[in-house]
């Protein structure tokens, strides 16, 4: 075995915490440690208006297969203005979104779903009367091929698509952390359990890319460590994270890369420490604490 098949095939030290059977069954189609290569998605002069208001102005950036990438900037930058033009929540008033080459133009929110595009949002949107492993199996749900008589007669394949839902709906809850709390209604579950939930639940729809809307929003410095650790985890098993976060010290450690939003335009695009050192960039935060939540 060459060195470069050993170093592609030994498990990525954030995943050394998660049983290799539980990474296998949360993504079960992918190459572990993926390296950072191609585009996967290329985001071409989005613009997005709002009556007289430009909330996006003709940005432009790509996402790498494999990265984290950090998008920035303050209060009303257009951040989730992006993540929803991006996402098929908007329709951008011009520009495109390509998805591995091709045009999410005009396609629906639940098929671009489907295409491979997961997100959380900023005000959590979990079934509160759902207990958490059932929030993840709706998430499943999706991709199942069997009809509602199929699930009326219980035939075999919907018996056994719902077992393996509920076997990679466990994984999932496993992976993020909360395994242990899978028959707790959702909305009696902590509020970093239900970030946490909202992720697996995103993740079960096996994106190809995951855009996490303030993840970090109103946890505590532990928290936050913590959701670092599950960030590293979901790119090592195989996943492409785009991530809007406000706090710097969490977007600093955990991104290969960052883009920069001022006013609805892109500022810059560089790795942290290029961003960190940015006169720009430290012009645009000044006077707004890390920390604050938005
Ligand atoms: N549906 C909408 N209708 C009108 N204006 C909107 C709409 N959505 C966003 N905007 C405006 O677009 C601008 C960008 O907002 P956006 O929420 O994208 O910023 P953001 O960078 O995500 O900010 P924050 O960090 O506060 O979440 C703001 O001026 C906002 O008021």
């Amino acid at each position: 075995m060459s060195d470069s098949t050993a170093a592609v095939s030994a498990t990525p030290p954030e995943l050394a915490d998660v049983a290799p059977e539980v990474a296998e069954a949360v993504a079960p189609d992918r190459e572990i440690a993926v390296e950072v290569g191609d585009n996967i998605m290329e985001i071409k002069n989005l613009t997005m208006k709002f009556g007289g208001l430009v909330a996006l102005d003709d940005v432009s950036f790509n996402i790498k297969r494999g990265e984290i990438l950090g998008l920035i900037g303050p209060n009303g930058a257009g951040k989730t203005t992006c993540f929803n033009a991006m996402t098929g929540v908007y329709k951008p008033t011009s520009g495109d979104v390509l998805l591995e080459g091709e045009s999410l133009k005009g396609v629906k929110q639940h098929k671009i779903t489907r295409r491979g595009l997961a997100r959380t949002f900023q005000n959590i949107r979990l079934f509160g009367e759902m207990t958490a492993l059932e929030n993840v199996v709706v998430g499943l749900d999706a991709r199942h091929r069997t009809s509602v008589i199929g699930a009326l007669l219980r035939l075999p394949r919907h018996t056994r698509e719902e077992k393996s839902a509920v076997e990679r709906g466990m994984a999932l809850l496993e992976f993020v952390g909360i395994a242990d709390h899978a028959g707790t209604l959702s909305r009696h579950l902590p509020y970093g359990h239900q970030r946490r939930l909202e992720i697996a639940r995103a993740l079960a729809t096996d994106p190809k890319v995951l855009c996490l809307d303030e993840p970090a929003a109103g946890f505590n410095p532990a928290e936050k460590e913590e959701l670092m650790v599950l960030i590293r985890r979901i790119r090592a098993d195989g996943y492409t994270v785009l991530l809007i976060e406000h706090d710097m010290r969490l977007v600093m450690g955990v991104t290969d890369r960052i883009v920069v939003l001022e006013f609805g335009k892109k500022l810059a695009d560089d790795t942290p420490v290029a961003i960190r050192n940015d006169p720009r960039v430290v012009a645009a935060y000044l006077g707004e604490p890390d920390d604050e939540p938005a």
